[in-house]
């Protein structure tokens, strides 16, 4: 898909409120418009520009069945440059399925601009910029489509971006981030999104599936991988305490305020700032770090005057946030500001067996160093079986958990004898290893976890093809 974005020309575009046919947004559809959507943006708030409106009417008049779409984007300030890039940024990141995005950057303000500029060098997307000549300025007294030669423009600041981010990939070293093949597609979305500058970001994944381990390779692939990464469990403290904890406070603000003390938002300043468990806070919470988002500010309890906030958010969550806003008990504004880009962390029994085996082979081989062994634990063939068999719904962590316990308990190889209880089921005990039995009860697990789902069950279970599993199915009599 070709999608054009642009901004509309506050005053190029119209003649008092007529919409001018000689401006550039409406030359750009006369000559040029080969594209599948136009998204046309304004710097008001959605659905308040009744100029937009009227531009958008009356392209769709002269120039029918072309699929243009307004959108206002809030900007207070059209010369605030980074508000500007962070908005659109956050936009294109949305569109990044399109082949290709094209950014017509005639109309608007120089920030405006410039923000376009950037995010064209330093996003990986496939975006152009398009720029039109007016007629006046051309021998054919037609307007004229110039593609902007990014690579031949000197512009320091774009260099700098690049720099960063060659060196902040050597940083995120391979052996920290066990990217496996169903975990790519989720770390492909995170770099992307690390390469923005402030856009929010929210992982969605179940307890222990690796969610902080994620929002730091986004903190560590950007560039304010220089500035600190700061964890916060909003679940852990209650509305007082979280409060104080994120925006500090001033000496006397409350009883106990003997001094003046920072908070967390300025802890992470240039950095960013990890919200854990953002599904747990209160409906008070919600509201003031809905406006805190809003407004890029924030204020420390008992002060007066704002402060700007400096850092990145990711926000995660083991709930289902749209359900929760649906029952009442989360804003639906506060879930389209977080959720700019949405990163989905699957449960490592849906993410199939190799990718379970892989994370067993590393943290035998991280766990090893960590233990100052000369050569990694190995584990008897038994031991393989139990893992294979365990869905493992303490995700990640449970697994590397287990894998440090038995760099603990056992010898050079781990036996059955060192797995803890709980991860020996029945039919998987004793010497004589029964894999009939033992392979029946994987597959009810596994069915029985995924409320019968086959193919997710065939993944997990690492069966090639769903046939093998229906043929297993039959074969055991578990129809
Ligand atoms: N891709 C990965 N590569 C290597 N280690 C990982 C990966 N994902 C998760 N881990 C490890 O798994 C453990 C659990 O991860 P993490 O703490 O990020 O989970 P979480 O989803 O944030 O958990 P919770 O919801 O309980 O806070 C951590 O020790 C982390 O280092």
């Amino acid at each position: 898909m070709k999608i054009l974005v642009s901004w509309y020309a506050y005053s190029n575009d119209f003649a008092g409120n007529e919409v001018r046919t000689d401006g550039p947004t409406y030359q750009f559809h006369q000559y040029f418009f080969e594209h599948d959507r136009h998204l046309i943006l304004s710097s008001a708030a959605p659905d308040e520009d009744p100029r937009l409106d009227r531009l958008i009417n009356r392209l769709l008049l002269d120039f029918p069945g072309r699929q243009i779409e307004g959108r206002g984007m809030r900007v207070a300030d059209p010369i605030d440059m980074p508000d500007i890039k962070t908005k659109v940024e956050a936009l294109l990141l949305g569109l990044s399925d399109a082949d290709q995005i094209d950014l017509f950057i005639s109309p608007g303000t120089p920030a405006m601009q410039v923000a376009w500029y950037l995010c064209h060098t330093s996003l990986s997307l496939p975006t152009r910029l398009l720029q039109t000549r007016a007629p006046q300025f051309t021998k054919t007294k037609r307007p004229e489509l110039m593609v902007v030669n990014t690579e031949r423009s000197a512009v320091p600041v774009s260099i700098v971006i690049r720099e960063g981010l060659q060196t902040k990939e050597a940083k995120a070293s391979a052996t920290e981030y066990l990217i496996t093949p169903a975990l790519q597609p989720v770390y492909d979305r995170a770099a992307k999104l690390a390469q923005t500058d402030r856009v929010t970001g929210l992982i969605h994944g179940a307890s222990g599936s690796g969610k902080e381990h994620l929002a730091r390779y986004i903190h560590q692939q950007s560039h304010r991988s220089a500035g600190p990464f700061v964890a916060v469990n909003c679940s852990a403290l209650g509305d007082t305490l979280l409060e104080s904890r994120l925006f500090g406070y001033e000496k006397g603000a409350f009883t106990g305020a003997e001094k003046k003390t920072e908070g967390f938002f300025d802890a992470a300043r240039e950095g960013t700032l990890f919200l854990d468990e953002i599904g747990d806070i209160s409906p008070y919470m919600q509201q003031t770090l809905l406006r805190v988002l809003q407004e890029g500010e924030f204020t420390p309890v008992g002060a007066t005057k704002a402060r700007k906030a400096d850092v990145r958010i990711i926000a995660a969550t083991h709930r289902n946030l749209r359900e929760a806003c649906e029952a009442g008990q989360f804003r639906w504004d506060l879930l389209y500001r977080l959720s700019v880009a949405e990163l989905h962390l699957p449960a490592l029994a849906e993410r199939g067996m190799t990718d379970k085996r892989a994370l067993v082979e590393y943290f035998l081989k991280t766990k090893g160093k960590a233990f100052k062994r000369s050569k990694p634990l190995k584990l008897a063939p038994v031991v393989w079986k139990h893992l294979d068999a365990y869905l493992f719904p303490g995700n990640v962590r449970e697994l590397e958990n287990l894998i440090e316990s038995l760099y603990v308990f056992a010898g050079e190889v781990a036996e059955e004898a060192d797995l803890p209880d709980w991860l020996l089921t029945p039919s998987t005990q004793g010497s004589t290893f029964d894999w009939q039995a033992h392979e029946k009860q994987l597959i009810q697990q596994a069915l029985a976890y995924f409320g019968g789902n086959k193919s997710q069950a065939c993944k997990a279970l690492g069966y090639g093809s769903i046939n093998t599993l229906t043929a297993k199915i039959a074969g055991y009599g578990l129809m």
